[in-house]
């Protein structure tokens, strides 16, 4: 990948817990679903029926011993009746900025230097998430490294004339469908044929198909944050990634990789 060039490079990266921390002072980090669970655009009423689902179907999500095939029904449950009580909630588009700004997601550490070292050498990153990429893209706003050489596959709000959350558009992308979503979107794919070298980062086994839209891979490296049950997924892990960082909170192994892999060290 070296020998080829930073111009025959792209990044394909998951959101949640890859690219934000999985927890900071011992405490958990929210996801872009959990910044609305959590925040006051929510009844309380509403917040007890999110944390059920979140306590249901997170074990499920993280559980080894499950096939993906065995999960997915479950995740489409969970999307689905966690994004009907959002829309239930009549969220206003005006105060995602808001609660965004009040939340406690965080980029990992050492987010700048990865954002900046790609827009400065223009190699494009596409960030793949099942999160709200309305939330998702406010999280990098504020962050200040929403820059044009990144691009957003996710699940988007639909709002009404008013401003009022009506509905999520498009098909749903959880955990485990992001080969399908990946191939929906070919033409993002295909403005980028000359890019056939990967380096993909993860934290899920199904983050491991995001790449599945490229056309001509030659090479494609694969960072694997191992965030939660540690000892019962690193098997699998080591088996899937090529690299598997175990509680780590930084972007200090793939800034690294991508300083050697673009020639700048
Ligand atoms: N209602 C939900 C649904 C999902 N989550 C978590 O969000 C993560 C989303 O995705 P990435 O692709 O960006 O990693 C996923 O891993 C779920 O645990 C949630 O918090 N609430």
């Amino acid at each position: 990948m070296r020998q080829a060039g930073p111009n025959t490079v792209q990044i394909i990266s998951d959101f949640d817990m890859t690219l934000t921390r999985f927890a900071f002072n011992g405490k958990r980090c929210p996801t872009c679903h959990n910044i609305l669970d959590n925040s006051k655009l929510i009844s309380e009423d509403c917040k007890v029926k999110l944390e059920h689902l979140l306590n249901t179907y997170y074990p499920i999500e993280i559980d080894s011993t499950r096939s993906v095939e065995d999960k997915t029904p479950y995740m489409v449950e969970w999307w689905t009746k966690a994004h009907e009580l959002l829309v239930q909630q009549k969220i206003n588009k005006d105060l995602l900025a808001v609660v965004v700004r009040e939340s406690d997601a965080m980029l990992r550490e050492d987010y700048q230097i990865f954002f900046d070292h790609l827009k400065e050498r223009n190699i494009p990153l596409l960030i793949f998430s099942a999160g709200i990429g309305d939330v998702l893209e406010e999280v990098i706003r504020q962050a200040g490294v929403f820059y044009p050489n990144v691009k957003v596959f996710s699940n988007y709000m639909d709002f009404d004339e008013t401003g009022t959350l009506r509905a999520f558009k498009g098909e749903l992308i959880h955990t485990y469908n992001k080969r399908e979503g990946a191939l929906l979107n070919t033409g993002h794919f295909q403005e980028l044929h000359d890019r056939h070298n990967v380096l993909l980062l993860g934290d899920s086994i199904g983050d491991l198909t995001m790449a599945d839209g490229v056309q001509n891979i030659e090479n494609i490296l694969k960072i694997g944050y191992l965030n939660d049950k540690v000892e019962e997924r690193m098997e699998s892990y080591l088996k899937s990634y090529d690299v598997v960082l175990v509680k780590d909170e930084t972007m200090e192994v793939p800034n690294g990789i991508l300083q050697y892999i673009t020639g700048s060290q």
